[in-house]
């Protein structure tokens, strides 16, 4: 039976559960994260990011966000140091968004939510590929950075592929470009957002939120959940809501 999961009343976040028992587990992402509630560790490391844009490979509308995938055979796009130890392979980055600029972001900070947050996805080479690394508590290491709306700010990137399915080259994209100038972080230990839900993400959510433009939002709004002759269905309010902390610490990298 195929799981036809989405973000719809009749099989969104709230019926997930029925066919994704773990969605009621004790690790799930995303959370609220409450700045007061964190705790400074300095044991934590800075962020060791580094991209090279001809890891870049394709974009590809996967009917529930649009995702960038790179090439990953080896460590040129990597995630080292932070809250995790080892060396992480960058897999691929996506989006969630809203319907209006009030909404759309997967976590929230101390109740607010962003117009938008990105999802930079890597696992852990100690395992032999991602998908044996997505089933592991120490699989994953999603880099969560939130989009504030800027109204006069330059385009991010011309993303706008419109129907599920659809996918095309997208060479020499630098991913850096998407990275705040400040990379201050909470973690906490979570899950993937959507089905499987696996409790396998070290959680790195940025403090700094970046800026896109209006029409930018305008353009990911453009997709469609919907395939090439279904009925469209714009996708938009692509994002889980908060979930229970269950008694988890959240770390601050900074003060
Ligand atoms: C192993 O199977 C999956 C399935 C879905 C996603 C994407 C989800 S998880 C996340 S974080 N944000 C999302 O939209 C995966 O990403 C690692 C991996
Ligand atoms: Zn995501």
């Amino acid at each position: 039976m195929s799981h036809a999961w989405g973000y719809a009343a009749n099989n969104g976040p709230d019926k997930w559960c029925d066919n994704f028992p773990i969605a009621n587990g004790p690790r799930q992402s995303p959370i609220d994260i409450l700045p007061g509630a964190a705790s400074y560790d300095s044991g934590l490391k800075p962020l060791n990011l580094k991209y090279d844009p001809a890891t870049c490979l394709d974009i590809l509308n996967n009917g529930h966000s649009f995702q960038v995938s790179f090439s990953d055979d080896n460590d040129s796009s990597s995630l080292k140091d932070g809250p995790i130890s080892g060396t992480y392979r960058l897999k691929q980055f996506h989006f969630h968004w809203g319907a209006s600029d009030d909404k759309g972001s997967e976590h929230t900070v101390a109740g607010t939510k962003y117009p938008a947050e990105l999802h930079l996805v890597h696992w852990n080479t100690k395992y032999a590929s991602f998908g044996e690394a997505a089933s592991q508590p120490d699989g994953l290491a999603v880099v969560g950075v939130f989009l504030k709306v800027n109204l006069n700010q330059q385009q991010v990137a011309h993303f706008s592929y419109h129907f599920q399915g659809k996918q095309t080259t997208f060479p020499n994209f630098d991913p850096a470009t998407l990275l705040p100038g400040c990379l201050d972080y909470w973690t906490y230990d979570g899950s993937l957002t959507t089905p499987p839900l696996l409790e396998s993400v070290t959680w790195i959510v940025c403090k700094e939120p970046i800026s896109v433009s209006s029409e930018q939002m305008g353009k990911f709004r453009s997709l469609l959940f919907s395939a090439e002759g279904e009925s469209e269905c714009c996708m938009m309010d692509n994002y889980r809501p908060p979930q229970p902390l269950k008694g988890r610490a959240v770390r601050a990298s900074f003060q």
